[in-house]
């Protein structure tokens, strides 16, 4: 018995009782009022809040929104669109009213039910709130339309066209009213998503101006959208090495009951759409919108069955096939990664659906292969192994003579049914570190690996997959109330989260080198970075705008660690002119050049190369991309790859005039110190080459340079000596052993007992005391003697980041300098342009106007983008 008028573009909505018995109990036009947008699972909360007639909801402001329950932002766009009708009804009723001069009650309802009659149409309101796009075009559409009416409404006061009902007009004065607020392209529903509006009415809000930013990937670096990666990949490929995929979970109900906003949209289950509120110089707030694209996008809605049939289902088949799997779970702390990858007993997580499906396969597999699933289950915490399925028995990792990394003693156990997995992974769970972090009470401070083995009767390892629950990733900025344990257990986090990244990306980049001895994590599962190997990697963000901040950390990562690969791919598939690095272990068949290969000893000025400088710079050997330096964008001042037949065939050459910051200096290529000698033994020379490649590789990453110089020193050293060389690894930043920690202060001889039996019961674990009394001494000296090994290692890490953080920010400054001078160059440029302005040729100050605009936008881009680079660095949180 309602009627709602639905204007033809903007899909609004009006539900009013045109029904006089309703007219009295107006309640129950509240409660269609609020089905029809939707709401109706709010009606309790109105009339909980003595919200009883559809008028009421007038009165309501943004901050009213919150304490009715109204958080998300779907719902609080309906809202708000809903009591913008309700007073333009009201308002529209008051006019008539007072022209007219007849004394009306105030009733929505008595003056629908005067003008209108018919069928209900069928509402779209989706479309309004969710598609802010369609509902600028439908607004854009009509704009000019509603314009007219209004000027026709002028010119007759308050008389009623004829063409348009009475409720059409109204809502036409509404909407050029919105209109007028909202500028063009703007979403009118964005202030939706401010939360805590403070008290201010929706009717008195000033509208905050809105920002969009497309993160295509990475930090873009100014690269056009030409490049976009294409997104058209439902499912895994064969040749497709990694996925990254974003999961958002719904807001809590402590979220909720403490009137957080969910700023997270997800569309299409591509992108992944984050609004964040600013605040300009000039003290005005903007939202600016972040999209970033992923290959999938689950929302709040999807369980981790249908998390699990899009990333690690397909694995399954690949993993039966001999190849290994690897399952990231990354994030803030509290964003939903242990949900994801381990989940509970009611509600199993990735491993749990993979193990299912793992013994399914088996039980149909061919009759003649009788493989075994094992598994084990181990943490990292600051840098060290602890084994959870063997009472956190410290564990090393080690390479043997094949450079396989080996667990040593870690636990495997055999499992034949899945119930049995998961109680062995339960009981595994109770014993991993977790602490308070400046964002979750009950974080993980560790990265937990559950691995998945497939072996043969004969112990060998067919296929494996692994399941990362990774440590919160939320940054050492966060513990700046906390303890130093706290800050040091961020900073190892940090680092290893970074290392990982790099070795995930080099991975889909089939880079020569893969940086996996950055940190004991990436160094532990070198083994899934390498071969056949397939990785996902599943972002976890919070919807809740408190986290805002971390949710957009979390999407930066993800979205670098899929950079621009299919792009670049697409773009050299003609690029036939390589002279590529002399690296040992790079193949031969590696047919692209990726841009971030650098071309060595060139530092060209703004502007077009001369084409003499971009053939040379094709022919140039590869150096080692730094690790602030994405390897496939375009950062140094040469084009990469603007060969003729390469790139410029493809991309305008236009966006090559977007000289970034040029890299001074240079990386050597080739073997140092090594000549081509046939009388040498090749074995020797091959020896120094794979090690100097290693270091000279190494050297490009965080400190690496130091590390390769220090090293190179040594082998060039060693050599001249003329002795037997052996190949030495990289220096590792190995933790001081317990034994030579502790022991050292022999003074005080209770000390050291107490020591020991720290030791001792970190080494048995802490499960083995009987005696309470006991636990609590043992307690107390394993927080002792914790608390020294962290204080050790916090020394080590300081003394080993202390001058890469000098090497980083030089890099910055030195960065800046030559932007400034870049920017210069661009400031004469525009003066002389003003110069020779010619008024009658306007067409051509314009376009070349237009090129330095774009230049400066982006040599200013490129900056930003190193300044994020060191602000997300780990050893810059570690700095501050
Ligand atoms: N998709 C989801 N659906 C429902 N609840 C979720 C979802 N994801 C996470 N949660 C809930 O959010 C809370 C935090 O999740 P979880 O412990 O998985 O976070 P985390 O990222 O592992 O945090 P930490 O890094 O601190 O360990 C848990 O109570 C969990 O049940």
């Amino acid at each position: 018995r309602c009627t709602s008028f639905l204007t033809p573009h903007t899909s609004v909505y009006l539900a009013v009782s045109r029904n006089p018995v309703v007219t009295k109990g107006m309640s129950s036009c509240l409660y269609e009022c609020l089905c029809e947008a939707g709401l109706e699972r709010y009606y309790t909360h109105f009339t909980a809040m003595g919200y009883l007639r559809t008028q009421e909801l007038a009165k309501l402001s943004m901050n009213d929104y919150s304490i009715l329950g109204v958080n998300s932002m779907h719902d609080r766009k309906r809202l708000f669109h809903l009591i913008q009708i309700i007073k333009a009804v009201q308002e529209e009723e008051h006019d008539c009213s007072a022209s007219s001069g007849q004394a009306q009650t105030s009733s929505l309802n008595l003056w629908v039910e005067r003008e209108k009659t018919g069928p209900r149409p069928h509402l779209d309101f989706v479309s309004l709130s969710n598609k802010g796009d369609q509902l600028n075009q439908d607004l854009e559409s009509d704009r000019s339309a509603q314009l007219l009416c209004v000027n026709r409404h002028q010119d007759t006061g308050c008389t009623l066209l004829d063409s348009t009902s009475p409720v059409d007009q109204l809502h036409t004065r509404h909407f050029v009213k919105e209109v007028q607020r909202f500028p063009e392209g703007e979403d009118c529903c964005s202030m939706m998503f401010m939360p805590n509006n403070n008290s201010r009415d929706s009717e008195d809000i000033e509208m905050p101006n809105l920002h969009k930013i497309i993160h295509v990937s990475g930090y873009n670096y100014g690269l056009p959208h030409s490049v976009l990666r294409y997104f058209c990949n439902q499912v895994w490929t064969d040749t497709e090495k990694i996925r990254v995929c974003v999961r958002k979970r719904p807001l809590g109900a402590q979220e909720e009951r403490r009137g957080e906003v969910d700023i997270a949209m997800v569309e299409e289950r591509k992108s992944v759409l984050i609004h964040e509120r600013k605040e300009a110089v000039d003290l005005t707030q903007y939202i600016q919108q972040h999209v970033f694209y992923f290959d999938e996008v689950f929302e709040e809605t999807c369980t981790n069955y249908d998390v699990y049939l899009k990333t690690t289902y397909p694995l399954i088949q690949h993993v039966f096939n001999g190849g290994k799997a690897t399952c990231f779970a990354y994030g803030q702390t509290g964003a939903g990664k242990t949900h994801t990858m381990i989940g509970t007993s009611q509600n199993p997580g990735l491993y749990a659906l993979a193990a299912k499906d793992l013994f399914k396969e088996l039980k149909t597999s061919k009759p003649g292969s009788r493989l075994f699933i094992w598994i084990s289950f181990y943490e990292m915490y600051c840098g060290q192994l602890y084994d959870l399925l063997n009472g956190r028995k410290r564990l090393f990792a080690r390479e043997d003579g094949n450079h396989v990394v080996q667990i040593v003693e870690l636990r495997e156990i055999k499992v034949d049914g899945v119930e049995s997995l998961l109680e062995v992974i339960s009981r595994g769970s109770k014993g991993r570190s977790t602490g308070a972090s400046g964002v979750n009470t009950d974080s993980s401070r560790s990265h937990a690996v559950i691995q998945v083995q497939l072996k043969d009767p004969g112990d060998f390892v067919v296929g494996r997959i692994s399941f990362v629950d990774l440590a919160g990733s939320e940054r050492a900025a966060d513990a700046r109330d906390s303890d130093k344990q706290t800050k040091i257990e961020g900073a190892e986090i940090n680092q290893s989260l970074l290392a990982l990244k790099e070795c995930i990306r080099a991975l889909d980049q089939e880079h020569a080198h893969t940086p996996f001895r950055q940190s004991k994590l990436t160094l532990v599962l070198k083994d899934s970075f390498i071969g056949n190997s397939k990785t996902c990697m599943i972002a976890n963000i919070s919807p809740s705008h408190v986290a805002t901040e971390h949710t957009l950390n979390t999407l930066r990562y993800a979205d670098r660690v899929k950079e621009l690969k299919r792009a670049v791919r697409t773009s050299s598939t003609n690029y036939t002119g390589i002279v590529r690095s002399p690296s040992p272990k790079r193949t031969k068949e590696t047919p692209s050049k990726s841009w971030g290969e650098k071309t060595a000893l060139q530092k060209v000025k703004l502007g077009f190369p001369p084409s003499h400088c971009v053939a040379q710079s094709a022919k140039k050997p590869k150096s080692t991309p730094s690790v602030f330096h994405p390897s496939n964008v375009p950062l140094s001042s040469t084009p990469k790859g603007a060969d003729k037949n390469h790139v410029s065939q493809e991309i305008p050459k236009e966006i090559w005039l977007g000289h970034t910051t040029p890299i001074k200096g240079m990386f050597k290529t080739g073997c140092f110190g090594v000549k081509k000698n046939g009388g040498r033994s090749n074995d020797k020379i091959s020896v120094i080459k794979s090690l100097l490649h290693d270091f000279q590789t190494e050297a490009s990453h965080i400190g690496g340079r130091m590390k390769y110089e220090h090293k190179k020193s040594q082998v060039q050293e060693k050599q001249s000596k003329n002795q037997k060389i052996q190949a030495v690894y990289p220096i590792q930043k190995e933790i001081v052993s317990r034994s030579r920690i502790c022991f050292t202060d022999q003074t005080n001889k209770s000390d050291s007992i107490c020591k020991e039996s720290a030791a001792q019961c970190l080494e048995n674990g802490l499960h083995l005391h009987g005696n309470r009394s006991e636990s609590i001494v043992d307690m107390q000296l394993l927080q002792k003697e914790r608390e020294r090994h962290l204080y050790l290692y916090h020394q080590q890490l300081q003394q080993l980041q202390q001058p890469l953080l000098l090497q980083q920010k030089k890099h910055i400054v030195q960065a800046h300098c030559e932007q400034l001078e870049e920017m210069l160059a661009l400031f004469e440029k525009e003066e002389d342009l003003l110069k020779k302005l010619n008024i009658s040729d306007f067409k051509d100050y314009v376009a070349q106007l237009e090129q330095i605009m774009i230049l400066k936008t982006k040599c200013i881009r490129n900056m930003q983008g190193q300044i994020h680079c060191y602000q997300m660095s780990p050893m810059a949180a570690y700095d501050g």
